[in-house]
């Protein structure tokens, strides 16, 4: 991920500061300093990052903060929330709503990712029970219709273009009109990325928007091309109401951490793309993603995505053995699955409190993916018995002795599984207790989940660091979402 080099230098410096035995001003600049020289690495504005270091100043005023004050924790919540306020744009875009006809048309620069962004956008709402369409209004780029038509197939999404037509107005209205009388929900018109004229693309562009009246104008950035994006938005937007933006390509290397500044867009960012795959699609939303960038996991969004994947009838079923806190190996091997089954294995694994840093080094996802894939073999040579226990004391030399012999592998590989399984026990046995809500009810988190719950999934240096219980209760106040909460700290045990 672009970002994950920020992320690390602002999570080093927080954790620095953490380990200082006082917190006086020489720490809190040092800490400070680190933190604005990685946002400015970035390339987010000089103003920005001044303006946010003013004001974390302001709010950690040390001469004023009594003995008894947890500065630690005040300093890092600062920085928390001064790094949201920083990317919400404030203002959301119009949503689409399940069931009412709308059309989002896409605009953007050939080889943004647009014609790829268009599918997985459309599969994206399909996986949620949206009926989408897909229209091809690119008329000047040979070959794009039929890469839509590929895409449109593979997912299963009807689509409509032509080979024949030239107009992409008259294309662009009878996609529409189509597609409305089919009561689709979701119209998603693609558009040309490319013109021999500048000025004749955004008048094209121009004569789309003005003839099918879209609901929502999406712009599709590419964050490996930096500043040049922007230039490219502003130009877009003078033709077109550009009502958001979907930044592509935020698996890439290319601009570092330069990423970031595209977030800080006035038009709101909705999704992010993570890869060429039709599901490597993010929903952008800033307080998770601030969470993840600081390596502190996305609760949320790993709910999200057991809501997603795991089949309805199976999901109350597989929360509640987690909230009980019995962690046996049939339950990792579900984890397994689904976690395969999730898709990109990199995006999942930062949302799971636990499995981030030792399953799943960045960069080496094939590798954790393969050696997912070994344990889920010698699992496979396991009894019902051994995998529906909890106790680990039933894990005696001649049946691990077994399961290598019946799956092939060494024994010092079964042993590797089993302390892996112990490693992971340990983390989701300090969930028990914990009501897990139902799809669509996140806030019911918030009422279930209390500080006992917080204090036992936290890490005890992190507990520490946010001042014990009595520190945690009251930041939960303070931030009155034990959703952002979970958000924050679900990076689980380390
Ligand atoms: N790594 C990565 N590649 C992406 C992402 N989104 C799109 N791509 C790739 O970017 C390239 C260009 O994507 P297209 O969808 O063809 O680009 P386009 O903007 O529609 O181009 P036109 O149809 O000509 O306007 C393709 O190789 C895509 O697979 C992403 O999020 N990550």
């Amino acid at each position: 991920m672009v970002l994950a080099q920020l992320g690390g230098s602002i999570s080093r410096a927080l954790q620095q500061m953490s380990n200082a035995t006082i917190i006086d001003e020489k720490v809190l600049n040092e800490c400070l300093n680190e933190i604005t020289r990685a946002l400015l690495q970035a390339d987010v504005q000089f103003k920005l990052v001044r303006d946010m270091q003013t004001n974390i100043k302001k709010i950690v005023n040390l001469d004023d903060l009594a003995a008894g004050h947890n500065k630690r924790k005040i300093i890092q919540q600062a920085i928390f929330n001064e790094l949201c306020k920083m990317l919400d744009p404030g203002k959301p875009s119009f949503t689409p709503k399940k069931g009412k006809t709308s059309v989002v048309m896409f605009v953007g620069l050939q080889g943004s990712g647009k014609t790829t962004t268009c599918t997985k956008y459309a599969y994206y709402h399909q996986k949620k029970g949206w009926k989408p369409a897909l229209v091809c209004a690119d008329t000047f780029r040979a070959g794009a219709f039929d890469q839509l038509k590929q895409n449109a197939t593979k997912a299963k999404i009807p689509f409509y273009g032509s080979y024949m037509e030239s107009d992409p107005v008259k294309i662009a209205v009878e996609g529409v009109e189509r597609f409305k009388k089919e009561n689709c929900d979701l119209i998603i018109v693609d558009t040309s990325g490319r013109h021999k004229q500048e000025a004749a693309l955004f008048e094209e562009m121009r004569q789309v928007s003005e003839a099918t009246k879209p609901d929502l104008v999406l712009f599709v950035m590419d964050s490996s091309i930096g500043q040049a994006a922007f230039d490219q938005a502003q130009a877009f937007k003078q033709s077109v109401a550009v009502g958001a933006v979907i930044v592509t390509k935020m698996d890439g290397h290319a601009k570092g951490g330069g990423a970031l500044k595209l977030l800080l867009t006035k038009s709101p960012v909705i999704f992010i793309g993570t890869g060429e795959h039709m599901d490597e699609f993010e929903v952008f939303d800033v307080k998770p993603f601030v969470s993840r960038l600081l390596g502190m996991g996305d609760w949320s969004g790993f709910m999200d995505k057991i809501h997603e994947v795991v089949p309805m009838d199976q999901q109350p079923e597989l929360l509640q053995k987690l909230s009980e806190g019995n962690f046996t190996l049939r339950i990792m091997y579900e984890q397994f699955q689904n976690i395969l089954k999730m898709g990109p294995i990199g995006q999942v694994f930062s949302m799971l409190p636990g499995f981030s840093a030792e399953l799943m080094p960045k960069g080496r996802e094939k590798e954790s993916q393969a050696k997912i894939k070994r344990y889920m073999t010698m699992m496979d040579s396991m009894t019902n018995e051994e995998l529906d226990s909890s106790n680990p004391k039933l894990m005696n030399e001649s049946r691990i002795m077994r399961i290598a012999r019946g799956s092939g592998r060494h024994l010092r590989e079964v042993m590797e599984m089993l302390e892996e399984y112990k490693r992971l026990a340990k983390i989701w046995s300090k969930m028990k207790g914990l009501k897990i809500p139902k799809k669509g009810e996140m806030s019911a988190l918030s009422r279930n989940m209390n500080a006992q719950h917080m204090s036992k999934v936290l890490p005890p240096q992190m507990l520490k660091q946010i001042g014990g219980m009595g520190g945690l209760q009251s930041l939960m106040k303070q931030m009155g979402s034990t959703k952002d909460m979970m958000g924050m700290f679900g990076g689980g045990d380390k």
